[in-house]
Order: C-alpha cells, then structure tokens, then sequence
C-alpha cells in the first residue's frame, strides 16, 4: 500500500507530569498505510504519545485528530470504537480458552459490545469462519484447538495480534511488539505485521532497530518528549541529531 492522506494527526500534542514535561509539542501525521515508528532513547515519550493517543492520558494541550475527527477530548472505547485501535489494550488472552476461542470472544465483543454467556453454541459457530480466517492471517491455523496457555510466546503474541485484528482497526497501534523475543519470533512477528499492514495503518514503538529499518516506511525519533528527526530509515539513521542522541556523543 503506498502511504495516502492523514489518518491521524497531533498538533502540539504536550504533556505535563507536575511541572516535567514528558511530551512537548508533538506535530505528528500518520499516513494511511504507512508502517510508522516511533523511535528513541529510554524517557524520550514514546510510551507517553501512544498513552495520550488512545486518551489513557489527557493532553495538557495541542489536539489529536484521527481520521478528520477531533478526538482530543474523547473516552479510550470511544476512540477504539472508531478504529484507533492499541494491540492489548481491549483484547486479553484467556488461558485456558483455545486460540479460536479467544478469538471469538474478541470478536463478539467487538461486535456485540458485552461478553454474553448465554449465546448459543449454533450463534457461537456463526463466528467460526472469520475467527479461523483471523487466526489464518496471523499463521495459527493450525492451533485453533490449542489452549492459549499452551503456545510458546510468540504465538501467544500472534494470537494476542489475532484478537486485536478482530477489532477491525483503522490504525493499530503495537508497543514493542518483539520485546522480549527471540530471534526467530522477531522475524516472524515482524512478517506478521508486515502482513497485517497490508490493509490497515501501523503505528508502533519499537526498540530493535533493525526490525525498524526492514519494515517502517517512516520514522519519527523522539527526545526528551520532542520529535528530534524524521524521515525513512536510511535518512533519520545517518543523522547527526539521531546519533548523538542514542550514541551521547557527535557522530
Ligand atoms: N505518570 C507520570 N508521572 C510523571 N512522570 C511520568 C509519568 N509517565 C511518564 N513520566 C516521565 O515522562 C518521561 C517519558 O516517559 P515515557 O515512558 O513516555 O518514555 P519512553 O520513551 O516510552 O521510554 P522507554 O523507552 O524507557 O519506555 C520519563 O521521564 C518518565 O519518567
């Protein structure tokens, strides 16, 4: 998908924690179909920014718009309502239900609103085709069966990414998603969200800056609470501001 118009934007998005401004200013566009990162060092505000995003944290001032939409001021299950959507923020993995199971839940609640115990089994297997077809894109078609608690951690992550899907974002947001990963789930969950990207905006944090740098159309470096650089990968990486920045001293 080549990136199109603005699906979200801030303007002078800023955050004050009693007198410390954790985000200051922040003019950030999100294109449509773009993989955009938001990358840099430890306290920069990234986890901040996605926090003021799904309205978790007010903004001291500026404004968010997301899809045309002012939603400065909106509840986080409005904004997820409207396809704003952060990986894990709605969704959980119930262990001991299976994989299709928690993806089912996830999609009656993103379809009926409430968990409703009284469904019948018939209206329960009405949602089957698209629970498998969820499971399919995120390459647990074979693990329908198998209880949550009982996959290994990047499939659990994938299943957790499965849930979300179910929720029909507009824009996901994944905060470091491979963390935590070993180097083979890093390459497959980076495949999943190249995948998954296919047909929805990508907003994410992440730390491992060669999955960055093989997936993310855009980058956006953060310091101390601004944005310090942004541009593609081979761009914002050869930046003195961005080297100095990670590295503490000039390039
Ligand atoms: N609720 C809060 N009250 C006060 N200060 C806060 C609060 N939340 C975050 N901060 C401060 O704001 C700054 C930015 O934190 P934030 O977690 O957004 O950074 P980050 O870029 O996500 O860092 P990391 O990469 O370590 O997760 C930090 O100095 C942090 O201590």
């Amino acid at each position: 998908m080549v990136p199109g118009d603005a699906i979200l934007e801030t303007r002078e998005l800023t955050k004050d924690f009693g007198g410390f401004l954790a985000v200051k200013g922040v003019s950030l566009t999100v294109r449509r179909g773009a993989i955009h990162a938001l990358i840099g060092p430890n306290g920069a505000g990234k986890t901040t920014v996605f926090n003021l995003l799904t309205r978790f944290v007010s903004p001291t001032s500026g404004t968010i718009h997301f899809e045309g939409r002012d939603i400065t001021r909106e509840r986080p299950a409005q904004v997820a309502r409207q396809g704003l959507v952060r990986s894990f923020q709605i969704s959980a993995v119930f262990p001991s239900l299976s994989a299709l199971e928690n993806v089912r839940v996830a999609l009656q609640r993103a379809r009926g609103g409430t968990f409703r115990f009284w469904r019948s089994e018939r209206a329960l297997a009405e949602l089957d085709d698209r629970a498998r077809a969820l499971l399919a894109e995120v390459g647990l078609e074979q693990k329908a069966a198998v209880p949550a608690v009982e996959l290994p951690y990047g499939q659990k992550r994938a299943l957790e990414l499965a849930t979300t899907l179910a929720l029909e974002p507009a824009l996901l947001l994944l905060d470091e998603p491979t963390q935590g990963m070993g180097h083979e789930d890093v390459g497959r969950v980076a495949e999943l969200i190249r995948r998954a990207a296919q047909r929805r905006t990508v907003l994410m944090v992440e730390h491992n800056l060669p999955v960055v740098a093989g997936l993310c159309d855009v980058i956006t470096v953060l310091q101390r609470g601004a944005v310090l650089a942004e541009g593609s990968y081979a761009e914002v990486s050869r930046d003195p501001r961005v080297l100095e920045a990670y590295i503490g001293a000039p390039a």
